[in-house]
């Protein structure tokens, strides 16, 4: 960025160099805006990414630009290319964009927009990409990213360029109407329109293709990134505890996407109707003759470009006015429509407990009041639009007129000819087209606010669910090197705060096998959770063996998609383990007859009987053979004997694993050498006491 901001400084410098010499304002405008510029782009290495590159792009281009149209003035263009010096205004127009780009670095939802697309543009793991007739070659996935961002950005440029040329095509075209000039006609036609059209239409096709392999791979890495954040230490568990953010699949899938899309469909199109503001601008502001106020002598300079201005600026003003409300009634629809979602996805999940229950009934009652919610935020969301609508539509209405009606006098008068009358009509409406962007797009910004509302509270929640284990009050959880789990003076809460475990001081390394009993909502499977580090509300600490591997399996297993053995393996990879050790491993949890099935895929989850899949759980264990195996009434689903047999195994197949199972049956005592009781207290919490049997330690 500094030397680049430099370069920027020196060709300021030299334009007002040249400008004060010649006195030519255009000359000296350029250098002002030059020296600005050079500050902004300097400045512009502390901004965030995403913004930075569109500050590059302006400062290379004023750099380029500025460059041309000063060589073009010292008469050192070559005279053959003379049509080809760009305009003062034009490095103006782009060092204006450069120094827009920065202060909007200072608004608050820039900030926000460009801090979740930055990370992306800032990647540096390889890719593979391949452009045509390049191979597939490697490049780290940022740098893939920030070129074909800046590539589109330019296209976008030329493109108003090139309507820019067709513009004065429109000038040319009328008057040789007018005047019945055929062969200028011709000309026009066959050399000058089909030749821009055909760049216009290839440019767009080529736009296509590089904005779609954008925002495609931009979205890939956004969705990565964010189901990896929920992932993380067991954020997603946490923030479904705290409730702090509703859907995260929604967040996920549909709002990056969202995200994504929108934010390159404001921004490109954004800069593209700057572009044609400004240069536009100067088409309305150069026809002298429209400057007198129609039916009086009085003159204003760039009397039709003032009209656009004001006309716009007062429609956006309106527009926002009717279309705020917009903005909460987009966001809220998406809460619905995720939440109807979701409850249909509970019952293709839940499908046998409910078809067991009877409970269809109950369950259309429920999509009903779902899908009524999404109805009765819609016809708010209608009411809103309507009402935009009205005023947008009569106002889109209205452009097609305006123009003509401050042009007619001069027209009927005389004094303009029918060209300059449509160019101007054209200038017009491309000016008040660029000015209403905002108004056009108000129901689409509303909900790209609402996505980026989403995201940005989707990380907060995550953040948040992470400091509340990260920080020092709380609930702590400290590695030790003794080899034991032991929790000191500790209270496990509710999320609501409300204490239900009181812990004066638990050592889980006395014994090796522990069972852990108490009343039903006495806290056994908080204290587990707490344990295992998932539980963040409470204060006290919580300390475990460094570097022990430690496994809990709770009362119903969740199996993923797909194969047997993928299930069996879980949470390790499908092929962790060779055929013989899985099957052993089934063999021992009397799951033998599944031995021939280990490839399969099924819904095993809905396949395999209650206690089946508590068997296979138990498998899990004897595959990956933790230091500490704590088990939740992950047998309650087998019956006395075979329960037994499942704890003799365990005992016999993992000799160096301690041991700590929550339990109700009065027979499992005899299998354990430790008891842990939950006692009542008398503010209605429990404290977990080693009350019977500590025999050993192995
Ligand atoms: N996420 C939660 N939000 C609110 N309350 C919770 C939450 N999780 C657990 N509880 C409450 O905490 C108390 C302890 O629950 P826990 O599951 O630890 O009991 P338990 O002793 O394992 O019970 P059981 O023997 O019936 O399995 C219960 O009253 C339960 O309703």
């Amino acid at each position: 960025m500094r030397p680049l901001s430099f370069a920027v400084a020196a060709l300021a410098l030299v334009a007002l160099v040249v400008g004060q010499q010649s006195s030519s304002a255009g000359t000296i405008g350029m250098g002002v805006v030059g020296v600005l510029l050079a500050l902004a782009t300097f400045r512009a290495q502390t901004i965030a990414t995403f913004l930075r590159i569109f500050s590059v792009i302006f400062a290379v281009e004023y750099v380029l630009t500025g460059s041309a149209a000063l060589l073009g003035q010292a008469g050192y263009w070559p005279a053959g290319l003379r049509a080809l010096i760009p305009p003062p205004s034009l490095p103006i127009t782009i060092g204006v964009f450069g120094i827009i780009v920065y202060a909007i670095s200072f608004v608050p939802a820039i900030q926000r927009i460009a801090r979740l697309a930055s990370p992306f543009f800032e990647e540096t793991e390889a890719t593979t990409a391949k452009l045509w007739p390049i191979g597939p070659f490697s490049i780290a996935t940022g740098r893939l990213g920030v070129l074909l961002l800046v590539f589109l950005v330019v296209l976008n440029q030329v493109q108003v360029g090139i309507s820019l040329r067709l513009s004065f095509f429109n000038r040319d075209f009328y008057n040789a109407i007018q005047e019945k000039d055929a062969a200028s006609f011709w000309y026009q036609l066959i050399y000058v329109f089909s030749v821009w059209a055909a760049i216009f239409i290839v440019s767009n096709l080529i736009e296509i293709f590089a904005n779609y392999t954008l925002l495609i791979r931009w979205r890939r890495y956004m969705a990565e990134s964010f189901s990896r954040l929920w992932l993380r230490d067991a954020n997603h568990y946490r923030v479904a505890l705290a409730g702090s953010a509703d859907n995260p699949d929604q967040r996920i899938a549909e709002d990056t996407r969202a995200f994504v899309n929108q934010t390159y469909n404001f921004a490109l199109p954004l800069l593209t109707q700057i572009s044609t503001l400004v240069s536009f601008s100067i088409i309305l502001w150069s026809i002298p003759v429209a400057s007198v106020v129609p039916g009086t002598d009085i003159s204003i300079p760039g009397f039709i470009f003032w009209m656009a201005l004001i006309y716009s600026i007062v429609a956006t003003w309106i527009a926002h006015m009717i279309g705020k409300p917009l903005i909460t009634l987009e966001f809220e629809q998406e809460r619905r429509e995720a939440n109807f979602r979701f409850a249909l996805a509970r019952l293709r999940e839940y499908s046998e407990q409910i078809a067991l229950m009877r409970g269809e009934h109950s369950e259309q009652r429920h999509l009903s009041a779902r899908f009524g919610d999404i109805v009765e935020n819609f016809y708010r969301l209608v009411w809103a639009r309507l009402r935009l609508g009205t005023f947008t539509y009569s106002f889109n209405q209205a452009n097609v007129v305006v123009p003509y009606i401050l042009l007619a006098p001069h027209y009927f008068s005389g004094r303009i000819t029918l060209g300059i009358m449509t160019q101007v009509a054209g200038a017009f409406d491309r000016v008040q087209t660029a000015m209403s962007f905002f108004i056009d797009r108000y129901q689409a910004i509303a909900s790209y606010i609402a996505s980026i509302n989403r995201l940005t509270s989707f990380e907060a929640a995550i953040a948040q669910a992470q400091a509340a284990t990260a920080g020092e009050a709380g609930l702590r959880r400290a590695t030790g090197a003794d080899g034991d789990v032991h929790v000191g003076a500790t209270t496990l809460t509710l999320p609501n705060g409300a204490p239900i475990v009181r812990v004066e001081s638990l050592d889980l390394g006395a014994a090796r096998r522990t069972l852990v009993v108490g009343p039903s909502g006495s806290g056994k499977s908080t204290l587990f959770r707490a344990i295992s580090g998932i539980w963040p509300f409470g204060e006290g600490q919580v300390g475990i063996p460094a570097k022990a591997e430690i496994m809990l399996l709770p009362q119903r297993p969740y199996l993923p998609q797909g194969t047997l053995r993928s299930a069996l393996a879980y949470p390790a990879e499908a092929d962790a383990y060779d055929d013989e050790t899985i099957r052993q491993a089934m063999d021992q949890v009397r799951l033998g007859h599944l031995r021939d099935r280990l490839d399969e895929v099924d819904l095993w989850g809905q396949r395999l009987s209650g206690g089946e899949q508590q068997r296979l759980a138990v498998a899990r264990a004897l595959l990956a053979k933790p230091d500490w195996l704590f088990l939740d009434e992950a047998t309650a689903s087998l019956d006395e004997k075979l329960e037994g047999e499942i704890y003799a195994t365990i005992d016999e197949a993992l000799p160096n694993t301690r041991v700590v199972s929550i339990g109700h049956r009065s027979t499992l005592r005899e299998m354990h050498d430790a008891v842990v009781t939950m006692e009542p207290n008398a503010d209605g919490t429990f404290t977990p006491r080693m009350t019977a049997k500590v025999s050993e330690k192995a």
